[in-house]
């Protein structure tokens, strides 16, 4: 039987068939509409301090391009913001389009933006990701939009790597990179209660989305589209469109750290 994907016989509007939370109460993405947003005074600013000697490599995993950390210690984590206690960085990734008009997860008043960051973190109350990933309060992912700009020179050391790992399966060293480098100036954000945007779609998502975007140039964003779903030796498959549309919002509350 065939994984799932982003086609559209094992797609979006299929995974319900083996993920049946996919029709769940708090499905990710969705669509942020600003005007709708709840300003809260509570909301303290996000604490995000990352060692990039925790940086180990960097994946082709068939569905998207992955940067995976070591996160045996508290060294690389996220505090404050909207969740209690301590989240540790697990990995960080992308989603992107086929062309410069779509391709990020969480849309902005309808608006699309040709890619979205996800820095993924788990609640060290539990005992690893693993056990985490199914908790309704067991991730934290912070989402960064990527705008069409100058070319970012920070992207550019993941880019460089991106020839060794075309294809389904390739991992290749990735030391000491920084993922703060990766972040808006600006970490004004909105947060709302959601879920894993991919199968198994766990509804354990503590959503913090980034409101300032962070830039690529036409040609890196082109760059992500030289990637492929498939694996070495197989028909080439362009790795485009890995993102999941907006999901009904079922009454939830998106909350804004910002007036
Ligand atoms: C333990 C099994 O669960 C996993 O491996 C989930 C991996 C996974 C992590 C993050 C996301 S996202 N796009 O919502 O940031 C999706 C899937
Ligand atoms: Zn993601």
């Amino acid at each position: 039987t065939m994984s799932w994907g982003y086609k559209p016989n094992n797609g979006p509007q299929k995974w319900v068939e083996n993920f049946p939370i996919a029709d769940g109460v708090r499905q990710s993405p969705i669509d942020i509409v600003p005007g709708q947003a709840s300003y809260d005074a509570g909301l303290k600013p996000l604490d995000l301090k990352y060692d990039p000697s925790t940086c180990l490599d960097i994946l082709n995993n068939g569905h998207s391009v992955q940067v995976t950390f070591a996160d045996d210690t508290d060294s690389s984590r996220l505090t404050d913001g909207p969740i209690s206690g301590l989240y540790r960085l697990k990995q960080f990734h992308f989603h992107w389009g086929a062309s410069d008009d779509k391709g990020s997860e969480h849309t902005v008043a309808g608006t699309k933006y040709p890619a979205e960051l996800h820095l993924v973190h788990w609640n060290t109350k539990y005992a690893s990701f693993s056990e985490a990933a199914s908790k309704p309060d067991g991730l934290a992912v912070v989402g960064v939009f990527l705008k069409i700009g100058g070319e970012n020179p920070n992207l550019q050391k993941l880019l460089k790597a991106f020839d060794t790992i075309k294809s389904k399966g390739k991992q290749t060293s990735f030391a000491n990179f920084d993922p703060s480098t990766l972040l808006p100036g600006c970490l004004d954000y909105w947060t709302y209660d959601g879920s894993l945007t991919t199968p198994p779609l766990y509804e354990s998502v503590t959503w913090i989305v980034c409101k300032e975007p962070i830039t690529a140039s036409s040609a890196q964003m082109a760059k992500f589209r030289t990637l492929l779903f498939s694996a070495d030796g197989a028909a080439p498959d362009c790795m485009v469109n890995n993102y999941r549309p907006p999901q009904p919002l079922k009454g939830r509350t998106v909350r804004a750290s910002f007036k």
